[in-house]
């Protein structure tokens, strides 16, 4: 048998540079559709490298299934990123190594955030779906911020008993810094990512920028694990009522130093990792909605059937309204938020297909391509949740779970979020007309959103439409039933 070094490494374009290897053919915008465009030259499975460091790009569902679920024992540890190692993000659940430690933080999403642990929370998600629509109706061209609210607020209520009462609370300014730094930390551009030595180099020293500004995020990461816990621990007296804060239901199962501060981290990554995605996977929703106005006429019409135009839908009619359900997976599919996945790490040589993967190669699941596959879903740039349906309108076994990862490693807070965005989705549509805007001379202004296209996520920003009340006594439900739920 040969030793697995023997084997050729996955094919790929060859380096551009002697030193730096492929960087000069990832250093561009929207990378993954170049690494999708690729296939058609290099099959599947990509392989480059920069500054000697191995990066397998899996582009198909199957391989990914292959390397990072079945063999997910030894696929499932994260890239050391000096930038993130100074902003001290290795602490974070989603950037931290395989091991013993990782493994408490999983421990503290599954007890919080299993199924069944989130039908608890569906009051609170009722709660603050009507403040997002009060919202709306007050200042719809704020939706992007009411949609981060809704998605933080739960978040916060959830974890913490925290309420967050407006757009500028603390806490929501902390998490849009470190947020922004978790997508941008690991790009090239930083050049301590490809000289790990200048890490040692003084914050005051010139050309230092980077490292001032990653200790101001380092900062700001230990206040956004410290504060709110704190602030619930010291609040625990008043924070009674239908629902226990996270940290106090699980405090007692975590009390030597070290649990306590893996519980306090993993909440803190609940935050962080919970608000964009949930808020921008809304953004998406509705961005589908203006630009296919049959499918949210279809959509409207199918609530209507079932609330008689007398109520707003809850979870109690999730079964009934198969179609919303077809519309968030089609949201997941259509613009996936982290279009290159978290980057997996191997800890040992592997073999797969003949081709030799060297231990502690990068991996990129390119959940982009799997969202293109022609085969799967036909004509992928349309925007189509019959996709999802049977012929006799049931939902069939597709919930592109691939949109949130793989192995030990997929996406904790899934349950939670599916569930969020559904319940937006329908309650925004069976209350408001969702449209594209016009100007006084009645013609149509363009969506103006731009898909951020660098870093880790891509997110929507900027989106401009009409949302309007679908009639007086939709408005009447919004404000009776808002008054009731505060
Ligand atoms: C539409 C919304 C969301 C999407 C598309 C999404 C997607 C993902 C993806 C692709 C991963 C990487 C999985 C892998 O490494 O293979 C991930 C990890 C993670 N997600 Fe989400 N996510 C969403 C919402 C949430 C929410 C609401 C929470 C928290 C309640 C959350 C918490 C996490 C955490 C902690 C990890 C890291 C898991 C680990 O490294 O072990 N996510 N997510």
């Amino acid at each position: 048998l040969k030793s697995p070094q023997r084997l050729p490494y996955p094919p790929g374009p060859p380096p551009t540079s002697f030193i730096a290897g492929n960087m000069s053919d990832i250093s561009t915008p929207n990378v993954w559709r170049k690494y999708t465009e690729w296939t058609k030259q290099y099959g599947n499975i990509i392989y480059l490298r920069i500054f000697g460091q191995p990066i397998v790009i899996l582009n198909s569902l199957e391989d990914a299934l292959e390397l990072l679920e079945r063999r997910s024992g030894y696929y499932s540890s994260r890239p050391v990123v000096p930038m993130y190692e100074i902003m001290e993000f290795s602490s974070v659940t989603t950037l931290r190594a395989y091991g013993p430690e990782w493994r408490t933080h999983r421990k503290v999403f599954q007890q919080a955030f299993k199924p069944d642990s989130c039908m608890e929370y569906r009051p609170i998600q009722i709660k603050k779906v009507y403040d997002m629509l009060n919202a709306l109706l007050q200042t719809p061209e704020r939706v992007e911020a009411h949609s981060r609210r809704y998605a933080g607020s739960i978040i916060s209520s959830v974890v913490y008993g925290y309420d967050i009462v407006s757009d500028d609370d603390p806490l929501v300014e902390l998490v849009e810094s470190t947020e922004q730094a978790f997508t941008v930390a690991p790009l090239p551009k930083w050049l301590v990512n490809g000289f790990p030595f200048l890490r040692h180099i003084p914050s005051w020293f010139p050309g230092a920028g980077f490292k001032r500004y990653a200790l101001s995020i380092r900062h700001k990461w230990h206040q956004q694990v410290d504060v709110p816990f704190k602030y619930t621990i010291t609040a625990s007296e008043s924070l009674g009522g239908s629902h226990t804060p996270v940290v106090l239901s699980l405090l007692n199962g975590y009390t030597s130093e070290e649990d306590n501060q893996m519980l306090k981290e993993a909440l803190g990554s609940a935050y962080s990792a919970g608000v964009g995605t949930t808020a921008s996977s809304i953004v998406v929703f509705l961005i589908a909605m203006v630009t296919y106005p049959q499918i949210c006429k279809r959509a409207q019409d199918d609530i209507d059937r079932v609330t008689g135009g007398q109520r707003l839908p809850d979870y109690g009619d999730l079964k009934s309204l198969p179609y919303i359900q077809a519309i968030i997976r089609e949201v997941l599919r259509w613009r996936p938020i982290t279009p290159l996945g978290i980057t997996h790490v191997n800890d040992k040589d592997d073999v797969y297909n003949g081709y030799y993967i060297p231990k502690g190669s990068i991996i990129y699941s390119n959940i982009w391509a799997m969202s293109r596959d022609p085969i799967k879903y036909k004509d992928p740039e349309v925007f189509n949740p019959d996709r999802f349906l049977t012929e006799a309108g049931e939902l069939n076994g597709d919930e592109v779970s691939f949109a949130f990862g793989f192995g030990r490693r997929i996406c904790p807070g899934r349950h939670l979020t599916v569930a969020s965005i559904w319940l937006a989705a329908a309650v925004i549509l069976a209350s408001f007309d969702v449209e594209q805007k016009k100007d006084s001379s009645g013609s149509a202004i363009p969506l103006g959103v731009k898909f951020n296209d660098e870093g880790v996520v891509c997110t929507p920003a900027g989106l401009l439409c009409s949302i309007t009340p679908r009639s007086e006594k939709a408005r009447q439900i919004i404000l009776e039933g808002h008054r009731d739920v505060f």
